[in-house]
């Protein structure tokens, strides 16, 4: 625990002297929120953009993609799927964006998977929760939610 005022603040952290009571307090300048205790950790940021590659199964909530009219396959086989992706990825065996534009049951797949910027409380928990924990290019272990399971890639 560091309370060394002269210490650098981590990234994104700005120190400032409250005007009313002259205590000193941290903000985040990324989303401009304020608080007392010194921070530990780089400020989160208000937003990210993450790429992903979904695969679905036959339990997801909208067993249907533009690859598959009704996809049948179970969560195993979906998960299985899942993590041969990720490894031809990590292995080079095949870029991000060919596999998502190729295998992913998501419409983002057109984009190579590309979601956009985001912030808190647009994506599913579960897919909100990873892609904020991913630093910029850093890919995501498989995670799940409703619509099945991800891998994600954090581009911004
Ligand atoms: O919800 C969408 C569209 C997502 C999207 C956002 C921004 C740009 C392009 C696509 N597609 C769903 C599949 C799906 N479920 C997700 C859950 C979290 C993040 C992305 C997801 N994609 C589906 O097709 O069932």
């Amino acid at each position: 625990m560091s309370n060394d005022t002269e210490a650098p603040l981590p990234e994104g952290w700005e120190m400032r002297t409250s005007r009313s009571t002259g205590m000193t307090y941290f903000l985040n300048m990324y989303t401009k929120k304020s608080q007392w205790e010194r921070p530990e950790v780089p400020a989160e940021p208000g937003e990210v953009r993450c790429s992903h590659i979904l695969v679905k199964h036959s339990d997801s909530r909208r067993p249907s993609s533009w690859r598959e009219d009704h996809i049948k396959r179970t969560k195993e086989e979906a998960l299985d799927l899942i993590k041969n992706y990720r490894k031809q990825i990590v292995s080079n065996d095949a870029s991000f964006t060919d596999v998502a534009m190729k295998c992913s049951d998501c419409s983002s797949a057109k984009r190579g998977g590309d979601l956009g910027m985001f912030g808190r409380g647009q994506m599913q928990q579960a897919f909100e929760e990873e892609a904020f924990k991913l630093k910029v290019g850093q890919l995501s272990k498989p995670i799940e939610t409703e619509s099945g399971f991800h891998i994600i890639l954090r581009t911004v």
